[in-house]
């Protein structure tokens, strides 16, 4: 529990970084400040201190004094030698916290020391998870080796710091940039003129965009539907403005984007329920292969050949998500139930379709409904069938229960999906028998 001198210390610190700010060319608005939200989980947070109009600037921060691996002092040649956006901005941001002095110290002085994010999470903890795909997501094996491959013997040798050390510094700092950095977009005159390549922010731009940490924007919290400021780049300056009006006593919020539950807290260490309704289940090609040879009989040969022909055609892929009843897009991804449509086809039929170069109808005909409920009971055979009461548990413990409570939702109303489809056709089942089929497949399993 944090006490009276560790409020002070707090306080001082956030004081600390708006003068530094403001001494280096920043402006910030006087009905804004940092407040210390620790109580409610939420750690530093931007809050209105008066009535904010919407478009209203509530600060502009010089290019200059966003941490950037370009603008650091990490040498030009170590940089050089790290060919890749996230590596090159933790490598520099290791190497200037290693640094005796450093102009950025108010800056890393208000950077959190603790983690929630599932990088930190003991095997136990992550036990937790049980039957969420978030737990192979993680990553950690293929960032230690990213670690030691690029940045230690680059870093280490340079600062003279100690391996492990190292590789901890470049976990904190890998998940600091995950949960803050932006993707920054380039100034004006460095953008593509007409006629040169477009310039436009997708998901493959994005993973190779410039990656920056920008004071004082990586300071505002994120909660779903609340998102009422946006960070809008200009040449020489980024502003955050309001998007909404904001009442005083407000958070003020970013965008982190329509992430389910579990990626809020892979990335960013907490879980709000105003991310349920983003919950997705991901059903691995493994289980739908196993689902459609206990339902078909298709030979392990016969389904390679499917899997490779729709493979060519740009909808195989090694998992797909499911996702709420309200998502816009629909619950069962099309890719899915195209790969179930011809995954059923009589072995007549997909040679005819091969031949045509064509792709199936996805119709929900009964065969298609029991596929693809038999795939989720064995998918739903994967968490458990405890129900902890949320509201009763803290910490990871309840974000864990959190998530693991959306994942099976998600299951419980696709299945109710299907069942809605058969009702009063030949193949009905009975409403409730999803979770029995789903327990004894579990406890089978187990003997
Ligand atoms: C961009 S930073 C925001 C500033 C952060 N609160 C701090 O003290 O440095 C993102 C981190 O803030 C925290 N956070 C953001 N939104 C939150 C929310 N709605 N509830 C709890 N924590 C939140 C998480 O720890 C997340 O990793």
């Amino acid at each position: 529990m944090a006490g009276f001198g560790d409020d002070r210390l707090f306080a001082q610190a956030s004081e600390r970084l708006i003068q530094w700010l403001i001494s280096n060319g920043a402006s910030i608005s006087n009905k804004i400040q940092l407040a210390d939200l620790r109580t409610q989980g939420a750690g530093r947070g931007v809050v209105a201190t008066e009535n904010i109009n919407e478009d209203e600037e509530l600060f502009r921060i010089p290019r200059s004094l966003i941490f950037t691996a370009e603008n650091s002092s990490l040498p030009s040649n170590i940089r050089e030698q790290i060919n890749d956006p996230w590596l090159s901005l933790i490598a520099a941001m290791a190497d200037d916290q290693l640094r005796e002095s450093t102009k950025w110290q108010p800056y890393w002085d208000v950077m959190p020391e603790h983690f929630d994010t599932l990088m930190f999470w003991s095997s136990d903890e992550l036990a937790l998870l049980q039957g969420s795909a978030v737990v192979a997501k993680i990553g950690k094996e293929s960032a230690d080796k990213a670690f030691n491959e690029h940045i230690i013997p680059l870093v280490g040798q340079h600062n003279h710091a100690n391996k492990n050390d190292l590789l901890a510094l470049c976990h904190k700092m890998g998940s600091t940039i995950m949960a803050s950095a932006f993707d920054l977009e380039a100034p004006e005159r460095e953008r593509p003129q007409e006629g040169e390549e477009d310039w436009e922010e997708d998901d493959e731009d994005s993973a190779v965009m410039a990656k920056g940490m920008v004071p004082l924007a990586d300071m505002l919290n994120a909660d779903a539907d609340r998102n009422n400021a946006k960070l809008f780049y200009e040449d020489e300056f980024v502003a955050m403005k309001a998007i909404k009006a904001i009442q005083p006593g407000s958070e003020i919020f970013n965008d982190y984007g329509p992430l389910p539950q579990a990626d809020v807290l892979r990335r960013y260490g907490y879980t709000t329920q105003n991310y349920a309704k983003y919950d997705v289940v991901e059903i691995s090609l493994d289980l739908i292969r196993a689902a459609v040879q206990q339902q078909t009989g298709l030979s392990t040969a016969a389904l390679e050949e499917r899997t490779e022909y729709l493979d060519g055609h740009g909808i195989l892929d090694d998992g797909y998500d499911i996702a709420r009843r309200e998502n816009e897009d629909g619950q069962f991804p099309e890719e899915l139930c195209l790969l179930l449509a011809a995954l059923l086809l009589p072995p007549a039929d997909f040679d005819k379709m091969k031949t045509k170069d064509k792709l199936p109808k996805p119709d929900w005909t009964p065969e298609m409904q029991n596929l693809m409920y038999g795939i989720l009971v064995r998918r739903r055979a994967m968490y458990d069938f405890d129900e902890p009461r949320i509201e009763q548990l803290t910490g990871r413990p309840k974000m864990a229960a959190s998530v693991v409570h959306g994942e099976k939702l998600v299951l419980q109303e696709a299945a109710d999906a299907v069942q809605a489809m058969s009702a009063g056709a030949s193949n009905k089942r009975k409403a409730d028998t999803f979770l029995d089929e789903a327990r004894s497949l579990r406890e089978g399993s187990k003997r």
